[in-house]
């Protein structure tokens, strides 16, 4: 195998470190993101999935382990890690096309420049007609797609994205999935993308990292060899969603009998 694009080893992550609320949130996390993958990760509640974004976009550190891209440690945020949240970040100020064209401002390149790019961008994520407009008048999924423009604007090689789409409604939701696709195949990034929907993960990935409950590691990795567009009421989608419900069924259960013991 190539190098991996993002490799993460046997990572672990403690929150709280040396206090009385010491809590481990990962242990012995393992597994690799090959260049331009698409891997979702799915796992019960509180397994750490966010915890290990975070890590990855070098915004927290692990306790134990490593965490390589492109085969170097991760020591911070990089452009070349782009970030998209459940709700997206979006300057309220600014119009949408300065959203988008903020990082490449910061970067020191012409105004020309930038608003080309941020143009070309904003087409591709269908929102042409919303160049001149404030975050506040777009809908949420709107805002979102401004997001993923803006997050393009850097070439990453990788996308993170935690659980980008669970506040948008179901129809919406699986036009930005359609979108995501597109994109996704237009930029040859990679991405490593949190959901809690099963059939989101089938719809997307190439590989679904599934979780145990916390401390999170790899219960199973699971590929999904189906070509896209993948139609849900297709059988062996079906199929596949099953035997998922039923990996994470034990985990969830888990996670919740010990959410319970704990409260
Ligand atoms: N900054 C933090 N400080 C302390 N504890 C944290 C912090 N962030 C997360 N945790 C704890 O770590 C555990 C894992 O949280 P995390 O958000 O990574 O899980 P998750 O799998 O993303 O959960 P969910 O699917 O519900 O979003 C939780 O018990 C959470 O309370």
């Amino acid at each position: 195998m190539n190098q991996p694009l993002i490799s993460v080893r046997n990572v672990r992550k403690v929150w709280n470190e040396n206090s009385p609320k010491a809590l481990t949130a990962i242990d012995a996390l393992s597994f690799d993101v090959a260049p331009g993958e698409f891997v979702v990760l799915l796992g019960p509640s509180g397994c750490g999935k966010s915890s290990l974004l975070y890590m990855l976009a070098g915004l927290e550190t692990p306790t134990d382990g490593e965490l390589l891209f492109d085969g170097m440690p991760i020591e911070g945020p990089d452009t070349e890690r782009g970030m998209i949240f459940q709700e997206a970040s979006l300057y309220p100020w600014l119009t949408i096309a300065e959203n988008v064209a903020f990082g490449l401002k910061l970067r020191g390149e012409l105004p020309e420049k930038r608003e080309r790019i941020a143009r070309e961008l904003l087409l591709k994520v269908g929102l042409a007609d919303a160049v001149h407009k404030r975050p506040e008048e777009l809908s949420g999924g709107m805002r979102q797609r401004a997001a993923l423009a803006r997050a393009l604007s850097m070439r990453p090689k990788v996308m993170m994205m935690d659980e980008p789409f669970a506040a948008l409604d179901i129809q919406t939701r699986a036009k930005m999935q359609d979108h995501l696709l597109k994109i996704w195949r237009d930029s040859r990034a990679g991405v490593v993308m949190v959901t809690h929907s099963i059939e989101e993960a089938v719809a997307l990935a190439d590989r679904i990292v599934v979780w145990t409950a916390r401390p999170g590691r790899v219960k199973e990795i699971v590929s999904v060899d189906m070509p896209r567009p993948r139609n849900p009421r297709d059988p062996a989608f079906i199929e596949l969603q099953l035997r998922l419900g039923d990996l994470l069924a034990d985990e969830v259960d888990r996670a919740f009998r010990e959410m319970e013991a704990s409260i």
